[in-house]
């Protein structure tokens, strides 16, 4: 039997089962909406992915909630919620079955009218935003596979507001999830259900930079590539480097320890980062904003701030060690025909470019030819052939002859040896960045192709490609499995395309890829963290007494476990 609901939002359309199907638009023949809330249209009995299903097949359509952003692009999950809005389930845009369900924890309120008026006092009217338009894009994250409910974002602007925020939801038990750029990949930067969002933008400010030791203060939400083109002026650069640079923002990278194309160079943000201002759940500001290289008093707790996705504490302020900006940048774009060659490369690189190399990074040729497919004016630089493997290897350095010699000297015995087939060196900064453009392209290329199901890897090196070939041949034709990533740092990202999405596919993936990586002693999360996607896979990287003393350290920082719940630890050991 189907019976007709009205709820505040939505006109719900419910049949047997748990779950809905949900709709506004109970007339198909109704426009489609184009502004950033509505709903995808699909025939169910064709499996059609055309937003308009074809008149004959009318009566079998399903509507779903929370999906226009992916109608707009190439949609993606589509996101389902129970009649109560209690619980929140993933399902692939065939409506095939869960991929995973979470409940909402019932201890946390629901923002109420008074709670609003509290925040507006706090911060001000402009500062708390309520508009279904601003909040549709704060509710997901950018490949729209994830995506909230929430009523209500907030934007403070000082340390102080933070605080007051978050003491007073921490007194109410409204949960909290912490948003930087919102560019991350594991669904840990939106809402599940209805958390309150606090967005740091607004906190961009530059505080202070040391022109001799290089140590750069600012606020949390100053964008990644704005701090680049500061501290350029000054002769440094940022230690890390993402595709994401534009958006993500540097409290996001903290608190994520995002990792990118310098790593190599200059390794990870728990080494780079000097010190952190971080809000606790109850509104303690902590205050280890050190700006000190070598500080041995007592335990280094900023360094739990750093990775933990904002589940401790929300990063308000950092400092942070940048490097020189040397004179000297070369680019290599290389082609090999196995994968052993690629290792071997990387290896007479560490040896042979040493102190210079800045960058070693790798794509297979699936890669290749998902960004000659799906970006505008993207070409190979090693035409006509096909490798197997194409590597990127920088150097930066301060004596352009040297360096260029140096490089050129790596590349001849390379390429004497056997382990590079074809390559070519950019002549000026032009080529540098549409050799660069194929490299950070992948992740956008893979979007505009379909279903993407995508994996983080930390493997040894030896063992980093094996995975990609076995995926490859589990998953047969039906989907393309690409490898690509950071080689330099044993960081694998498996990519497997599908036109969309497919619990078949799904189940011949997970978790196969966790046992496996597992059973290598890999990471699952290498630089993006674990997010809502992998909470509930934590187990697969980090034993059970690791896991149970996270979840005390977690319980002793945020007891009510308002911060980012649902997040990083399986939901069973959250508070
Ligand atoms: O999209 C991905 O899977 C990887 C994104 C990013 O970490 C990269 O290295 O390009
Ligand atoms: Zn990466």
């Amino acid at each position: 039997m189907e019976k007709w609901r009205r709820t505040s939002q939505h006109l719900l359309r419910y049949s047997s089962g748990n779950y809905l199907r949900l709709g506004k638009y109970p007339n198909f023949n109704d426009p489609i909406p184009n502004s950033s809330s509505g709903f995808i249209r699909i025939c169910e009995k064709c499996s059609s992915t055309k937003i308009r299903p074809s008149i004959e097949h009318q009566k079998n359509v399903q509507i779903c909630l929370n999906s226009l952003r992916g109608y707009i692009g190439n949609f993606q999950l589509s996101i389902h919620r129970n009649v109560d809005n209690q619980s929140y389930k993933m399902q692939h845009r065939n409506f095939g079955s869960t991929t995973k369900l979470i409940q909402r924890n019932p201890s946390f309120a629901t923002v109420s009218a008074e709670d609003i008026k509290h925040f507006k006092e706090i911060l001000g009217e402009k500062s708390v935003i309520e508009d279904e338009d601003r909040l549709s894009i704060a509710n997901v994250d950018w490949m729209n596979k994830y995506k909230g409910s929430s009523k209500l974002l907030l934007q403070p602007r000082s340390s102080d507001e933070v605080s007051r925020i978050l003491k007073y939801c921490n007194s109410r038990r409204l949960a909290v999830v912490p948003q930087g750029g919102n560019t991350g990949l594991v669904g840990g930067s939106v809402p599940v259900f209805d958390e309150v969002i606090i967005n740091l933008g607004s906190m961009n400010s530059i505080i202070s930079f040391d022109e001799v030791s290089g140590i750069l203060v600012c606020e949390a939400g100053c964008i990644l590539e704005n701090l680049d083109s500061f501290l350029a002026n000054k002769g440094f650069i940022m230690p890390l480097d993402l595709g994401a640079k534009g958006s993500c923002q540097i409290g996001g990278n903290v608190s994520t320890n995002a990792g990118g194309l310098r790593f190599v160079r200059y390794g990870s943000l728990h080494g780079n980062i000097l010190g952190l201002e971080a809000v606790l759940a109850n509104g303690t500001v902590l205050d280890m904003l050190s700006t000190l290289c070598k500080d041995n008093t007592g335990y280094d707790l900023k360094q739990l701030f750093i990775g933990s996705e904002g589940s401790l504490g929300i990063v308000t302020k950092v400092s942070i060690l940048t490097p020189p900006k040397l004179s000297s940048t070369n680019l290599a774009f290389l082609a090999c025909n196995d994968y052993i060659s690629c290792q071997k490369l990387l290896l007479e690189a560490k040896r042979k470019l040493g102190e210079v190399l800045s960058a070693f990074e790798f794509l297979d040729n699936q890669s290749m030819d998902m960004v000659l497919t799906h970006l505008e004016g993207v070409r190979n630089p090693i035409p006509p052939s096909e490798y197997n493997f194409y590597v990127l290897i920088e150097t930066t350095g301060s004596d352009e002859s040297y360096d260029r010699e140096k490089l050129e000297a790596f590349l001849l015995s390379s390429m004497e040896g056997g382990l590079i087939s074809d390559g070519v060196v950019a002549q000026d900064m032009n080529q540098a960045s549409s050799f660069w453009r194929i490299r950070e392209g992948i992740t956008e290329a893979v979007m505009k192709a379909g279903a993407v199901y995508k994996y983080d890897l930390s493997l040894p090196v030896e063992k980093m490609y094996q995975i990609v070939e076995e995926m490859r041949l589990r998953l047969g034709p039906a989907a393309k499995v690409l490898g690509y990533g950071h080689l330099g740092d044993a960081n694998l990202h498996l990519n497997i395309s599908t036109s969309q999405y497919d619990d078949n596919v799904f189940a011949q993936i997970e978790p196969f890829v966790y046992e496996w990586t597992s059973g290598n002693r890999g990471s699952i999360s290498a630089e993006h963290g674990l997010g809502l996607m992998k909470a509930n896979e934590i187990h697969y990287s980090k034993s059970s007494e690791t896991v149970q003393l996270m979840a005390s350290i977690k319980k002793l920082f945020d007891s009510n476990g308002i911060l980012n719940p649902y997040k990083v630890l399986p939901q069973s050991l959250l508070p």
